[in-house]
C-alpha cells in the first residue's frame, strides 16, 4: 500500500479539534470498504467541499464574543435575493433562483436570506442557542411558526467558488433522512454569507444532560436508549445512504436530545461521502476529529473507515456509563484518559468503580455498565479488524437493552411479592388479634 505523507503528524491538546492534512493516495484491492484515489489538487479540491458546511477551528470564543460579532455583522445590508438551496434543484437552478429544501419544514421552500435574517431576529444575539467551529447557531422561528436552527458560518470560514462536487454533497446531505440524525433542510449562498439551516432540536445536548447542565439527570436506561439511537443513526449512514458516509466527529457535544430524551446525531461537518467502490478499504484523507474521540489508527495511517466512528462510538459509550469526559485533565494521571482508566476497572473486576456516580446501583444498571464496557473495549480495539460494524454495536445493544427490561421486570416482580407478604401477614395477624378462626387463609393464597 503506497502512502506518502505531506505533513507533519501535530498532535492537539485535549479537547481541541484535529485539522491535520494528508495527502496519501492508497492502494487496496481487497475488503469491503470504500477508497479515494486522488491526485494532489484533487484532493485539496475535495477538502475544501466540506469545509464549507463546517470547518473545524481550534478555538472557540465565549458568547459575549459572539454578542459582539454578531453587533457588527448585523449591520450588513441585505439587497440581492439569495435563497435557500437544497436537494434536486440546485443544479438546475441559477445561483440567484430561489431554490427548495427537500422535504424541509413548511416555510423553508424558497427561503431568501432576507427571509432568515428576520426569522432569527437580525441574527439576534438572543437567539444564539450555541457556537462551533463552523460559527454562530441560532434559534430562528419561520413566518408560519416552525422553528429550525441556523448555522452561519464564521466569515473566514469558507472558501469561494465551490466546485461542482460540492453541490453533489450538498444534493446527498439533504437527502439523508432518519429519526435519528438532525435533519439537513438546505444552505444559502449569499455575498460572503454562507447559512445552513437544520432540524431544530429543542433538549440540549448529550454532553449537556451528563453535565447535569441539563434535564434532570439520565437514568441508565434513557443512557441505553440514547446509545441505541446513536448506533442506529450511524448503521444507517454506514449502510443505507446511496453512498455510505463516515460521519468522523461522533461525540457527546455532537448528539442532540429531544424532549423524550432520545438522541439526533448533528453536525456532518466533517463526513465523508464514500465513492462506490467494492474494491477499496478505506479512504485516505486528512485527519479531522476530535481529541479524545478520535482513531489511532486512522491517526497514524490517514486510513479512514467506518470503523473509525465505531471507534469514536465506543469512546461516547464509556462516556456514558462514566459520566467523565474522554480527557479529564484535571484527574490522576492514571484517570485523565477515561475509557483507558474504565476498561481497566472492567478488567479488575470493579465495574461499580468506574459507574457514573450519578446513577443508580442496582443489580440491572450494574450489568448494563458491564456489558456497555465490554462492547466499548471491543469497539476501542487497535486495529480496525477487530472491531464491530455499528450494525453489529446496534445489535448487541438491543440484546442488553432486552436483559435490562427483563431484569427490571423480575426485580418489580419480586418486589411486589416483597410488597403482598407482610399485608397478608398484617392481615393474618388481625385475625388471631380478634380470636377468628384463620379458615379465610385459602382464599389469600389462591388472590
Ligand atoms: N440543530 C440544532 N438544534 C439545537 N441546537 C443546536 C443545533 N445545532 C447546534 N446546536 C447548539 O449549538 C452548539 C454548537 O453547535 P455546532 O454544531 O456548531 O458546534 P459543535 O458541534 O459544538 O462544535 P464543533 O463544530 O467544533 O464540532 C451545540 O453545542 C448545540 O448546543
Amino acid at each position: 500500500m503506497n502512502q506518502t505523507r505531506k505533513s507533519p503528524v501535530i498532535r492537539p491538546g485535549p479537547g481541541q479539534v484535529w485539522n491535520q492534512s494528508s495527502s496519501s493516495t492508497s492502494n487496496s484491492n481487497s475488503g469491503s470498504i470504500y477508497v479515494l484515489q486522488r491526485s494532489q489538487s484533487e484532493q485539496k479540491k475535495k477538502r475544501s467541499i466540506f469545509s464549507l458546511i463546517v470547518r473545524v477551528l481550534t478555538c472557540r470564543g465565549d458568547i459575549a464574543h459572539v454578542a459582539e460579532d454578531h453587533a457588527q455583522t448585523a449591520s450588513i445590508q441585505y439587497s440581492s435575493r439569495t435563497s435557500l438551496r437544497s436537494s434536486k434543484k440546485l443544479y438546475q437552478s441559477a445561483s440567484s433562483t430561489p431554490s427548495r429544501a427537500s422535504d424541509g419544514p413548511q416555510g423553508t421552500d424558497e427561503l431568501s436570506f432576507e427571509d432568515i435574517s428576520k426569522a432569527t431576529g437580525n441574527f439576534s444575539a438572543s437567539n444564539i442557542i450555541g457556537q462551533g467551529g463552523f460559527g454562530i447557531v441560532y434559534k430562528a422561528t419561520l413566518k408560519n411558526g416552525s422553528v429550525v436552527a441556523i448555522k452561519r458560518a464564521k466569515k473566514d470560514n469558507y472558501e469561494r467558488g465551490q466546485p461542482v462536487e460540492f453541490k453533489n454533497e450538498i444534493q446527498t446531505l439533504s437527502k439523508i433522512e432518519h429519526l435519528n440524525l438532525v435533519r439537513f433542510y438546505g444552505y444559502i449562498e449569499h455575498g460572503d454569507e454562507r447559512i445552513i439551516l437544520v432540524e431544530y432540536v429543542a433538549n440540549g445536548t448529550l454532553r449537556e444532560h451528563l453535565d447535569g447542565k441539563c434535564g434532570n439527570g439520565l437514568e441508565i436506561g434513557e443512557r441505553l436508549d440514547i446509545m441505541i439511537d446513536v448506533a442506529h443513526a450511524i448503521t444507517y449512514l454506514h449502510t443505507y445512504t446511496d453512498q455510505p458516509i463516515i460521519h468522523r466527529d461522533i461525540k457527546s457535544s455532537n448528539i442532540l436530545i429531544t424532549d423524550k430524551l432520545r438522541a439526533k446525531v448533528a453536525d456532518f461537518g466533517f463526513a465523508r461521502i464514500s465513492v462506490e467502490d467494492p474494491t477499496a478499504t478505506h479512504i485516505s484523507t486528512q485527519v479531522k476529529g476530535t481529541a479524545g474521540y478520535l482513531d489511532p489508527e486512522y491517526l497514524s495511517t490517514y486510513q479512514l473507515t467506518d470503523r473509525s466512528d465505531v471507534y469514536s462510538f465506543g469512546v461516547l459509550l464509556v462516556e456514558l456509563v462514566t459520566g467523565r469526559l474522554p480527557i479529564e485533565l484535571n484527574k490522576a494521571p492514571s484517570e485523565k484518559l477515561t475509557t483507558k482508566w474504565a476498561l481497566q476497572r472492567l478488567k479488575g473486576g470493579e465495574v461499580v468503580l468506574a459507574m457514573d456516580p450519578k446513577l443508580r446501583r442496582n443489580p440491572a444498571s450494574l450489568m448494563v455498565v458491564e456489558k456497555v464496557l465490554r462492547l466499548a473495549r471491543q469497539c476501542v480495539a487497535p486495529t480496525r479488524q477487530l472491531r464491530p460494524s455499528m450494525k453489529r454495536c446496534a445489535e448487541i445493544l438491543w440484546r442488553i437493552r432486552k436483559d435490562f427490561h427483563e431484569h427490571n421486570d423480575v426485580m418489580a416482580a419480586a418486589n411486589h411479592s416483597v410488597q403482598v407478604a407482610p399485608q397478608m401477614g398484617a392481615i393474618k395477624n388481625r385475625r388471631e388479634f380478634f380470636g377468628i378462626e384463620d379458615s379465610g387463609n385459602q382464599r389469600f393464597q389462591s388472590a
